[in-house]
């Protein structure tokens, strides 16, 4: 499969940039030369780049931070940092970190940051019932091994993009030379992201470029598109030159870039920029074609992906999954609070800052000196390497102390140990997954983080809420094609065709039912229903959530209570959703940078309550559950006594004629 030739990504963008949702690129494009640094031509089912730009993939690699004691920081600043503890208590502490961990554990992880963040499971596979759907984000057993598979994403750059939402002053100019602490990280930090923006001069952005300036009809335009190094202009090949091109190996890469430009070009204005007698569908299959070689997808997935988005934002996402997201840790709040294990961080050499003002149990890993994955404070269960995405259903979850909650697909449990954190350790999280293998990972993790609140089981998802029902709340994280976490696990690029859609979604309608059944509309506290994908498909995500309110009327979506994300579709390519589907979240690569996921809330209330509710309103349909639990709509049948009346009375008075008893007068307005 092809790839990329360097890593040409923009600068990373803040973990959540809240203007990003609203604002596609307002950047202009001017003519782009060819890429020149990336060799002779080449066919672009070869392996081309590993390293990416020399000053991302190395060249501005700082030193570890030297372990200075950092200097106290003010308390109660409002800089996204809570106090800063004393190093006396900071000695104390990590003493106590030792004493806690245990001395027999194996010794170190030895990958980068990036190999923490892989993830090898086998996604979708055979038939629904068959497969081993473990997507997911978060870290399986400890940290401690290195992961084999490496990407080409596995050269980490070192520039990750601070949170946007926490820059606040420009005046602070960041001190290269002197020691990282608490107090200047943050400042360095966005120095760093000035840096990464200023060199953001990359593919995506010029194709972006290409689409808006072409829209804008600016008279600037180049009208006549690039022309190459022979003086020749572009033309769209015919169907039959494609053909030929494919058995001579497929195009080199320059010529694939350029066509990709041409095409995002032309289609950002198709009236003014087609050349006569082509179809938009003839540049549009051009395009999905060299987007499927360049970026090494198959056909389906490629076009797939490319259907979600505009052209230009379409090229951003793929761009995006080309480059890691940033690594990300979640404080555990059982055991540390977040400003003493940043401290204890930072005095290892770790670089770090909070992920966002969304959370305050989250940190960006900036830069590290010791593996993240392996250190003291890792293996006594402070922290869990995360993905940023990962905290959002438990947010919108919203756990309250001492309830019962059901986590349906629960390993490794990223999120359960997140529940189960928010819960105090009172209460209880039922933590199911159907992979008994995967629960030994979702155990050691619920061990180490010093959760005493979460019960592991291992049923199908669907045996729920036979298995135990009545959840206060339940989160169905559910197994899905993990086109949302591409940039983890390329093996998505090659390995997904109709059927697994087809499947998934399927699996998925039946566990969200199971999951909406399994909660009390009786919870004092909750009855509330999260359903959670690492998919950007719609008929895992908006399909599935409409399903379920046609076949639950006794449900309804609610806010999700996070502060960003996109509105889910209410029509996707001649479907239309429920409009309440609005209120779901959208999260993407190339938008927050974080993994593509997405999130819906639904609140369960009483069947019977529902009903009435359907009567009010009029509707003339009820709810019957079949024998095979299938749920239906069916006519009601009503029933008027007042109407039914002079009927019953015209029945008596036969049956008493009949016994030769003497019938009961007839009631004025009888029927005869
Ligand atoms: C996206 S992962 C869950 C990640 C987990 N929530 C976390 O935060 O660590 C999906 C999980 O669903 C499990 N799974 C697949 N099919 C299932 C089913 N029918 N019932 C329950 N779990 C299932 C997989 O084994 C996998 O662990």
């Amino acid at each position: 499969m092809g790839r990329r030739a360097k890593n040409k990504q923009g600068a990373p963008m803040p973990l959540h940039d809240p203007n990003a949702e609203t604002r596609p690129s307002t950047k202009k494009l001017g003519k782009r030369k060819a890429n020149l640094d990336e060799g002779d031509a080449q066919p672009v089912t070869k392996k081309i780049r590993s390293g990416g730009k020399d000053k991302s993939a190395g060249g501005k690699a700082k030193s570890a931070p030297p372990k200075k004691a950092p200097k106290k920081h003010a308390a109660g600043s409002d800089d996204g940092w809570e106090d800063v503890v004393d190093e006396a208590d900071l000695k104390s502490q990590t003493k106590l970190l030792f004493n806690d961990s245990d001395e027999d554990e194996p010794t170190g992880f030895t990958g980068d940051l990036h190999d923490i963040g892989s993830d090898d499971d086998d996604l979708m596979l055979g038939p629904a019932e068959e497969l081993d759907l473990g997507s997911d984000d978060e870290e399986d057993e400890p940290q401690l091994i290195k992961r084999h598979k490496k990407s080409k994403q596995s050269v980490r750059p070192t520039k990750i993009i601070p949170t946007a939402s926490d820059a606040s002053s420009s005046d602070e100019e960041s001190d290269e030379d002197g020691r990282t602490t608490m107090a200047n990280m943050e400042a360095r930090s966005r120095a760093l992201d000035a840096e990464a923006l200023l060199d953001a001069d990359l593919d995506a952005d010029e194709m972006q470029l290409a689409v808006e300036a072409a829209a804008a009809e600016d008279d600037d335009v180049e009208m006549e598109g690039e022309i190459d190094d022979d003086g020749d202009a572009f033309v769209l090949p015919t169907p039959q030159e494609r053909e030929e091109e494919k058995s001579v190996g497929g195009p080199n890469v320059q010529l694939v870039q350029r066509r990709m430009r041409e095409c995002a070009r032309v289609l950002g204005n198709f009236k003014r920029f087609a050349a006569k007698g082509r179809s938009r569908s003839e540049y549009t299959d051009q395009l999905i074609a060299d987007i499927a070689s360049y970026y090494g997808y198959n056909d389906f997935l490629a076009e797939k992906l490319f259907l979600l988005f505009p052209v230009a934002e379409a090229i951003e996402f793929f761009e995006a999954n080309e480059v890691p997201r940033p690594v990300t840790i979640r404080t555990n709040t059982l055991r540390t609070r977040r400003r003493d294990l940043a401290q204890t961080l930072v005095n290892r050499g770790v670089t770090l800052e909070p992920i966002g003002k969304w959370t305050n149990v989250g940190l960006q890993v900036f830069e590290s000196s010791v593996p993240i994955g392996a250190t003291p404070e890792y293996l006594a269960g402070h922290y869990m390497l995360q993905a940023a995405s990962s905290f959002l259903p438990v947010i919108a979850l919203a756990p309250q102390p001492k309830e019962r909650i059901l986590d349906m697909a629960s390993a490794p449990g990223g999120k359960t140990t997140h529940i189960a954190a928010l819960l105090q350790n009172t209460g209880a999280v039922f933590a199911n997954d159907s992979n008994k293998h995967r629960t030994k990972s979702l155990t050691a993790n619920v061990h180490r983080l010093g959760c005493k609140n979460v019960v592991v089981c291992s049923y199908d998802g669907r045996e729920f809420p036979k298995v135990m029902g009545g959840f206060d709340r339940v989160l169905l994280d559910a197994p899905c094609s993990g086109t949302g976490v591409i940039s983890k696990d390329s093996s998505v690029k090659v390995n997904k065709s109709e059927r697994d859609f087809v499947l998934l979604s399927h699996l998925q309608k039946q566990l969200i039912l199971c999951a909406i059944d399994s909660v009390s509309p009786e919870s004092k506290t909750g009855g509330y229903l999260v359903y959670s994908t690492c998919s950007v498909m719609v008929e895992e995500n908006e399909a599935v959530v409409d399903y379920a309110l046609r076949k639950r009327p006794n449900v309804k979506l609610v806010e999700t209570g996070l502060e960003f994300g996109r509105e889910g579709y209410t029509k996707f390519r001649g479907k239309a959703f429920n409009p309440a589907v609005k209120l779901t979240r959208r999260f993407y690569p190339h938008v927050h940078n974080m993994d593509g996921f997405f999130v819906a809330k639904f609140k369960v209330e009483k069947r019977a309550k529902a009903k009435k509710e359907d009567e009010e309103e009029d509707v003339a349909e009820d709810v019957i559950v079949q024998e095979d639990g299938e749920v239906t709509m069916e006519p009601k049948v009503t029933f008027d006594p007042a109407e039914d009346k002079p009927y019953l009375e015209e029945a008596t008075r036969r049956r008493m004629k009949a016994k030769g008893l003497r019938p009961i007068p007839r009631t004025v307005n009888a029927t005869a």
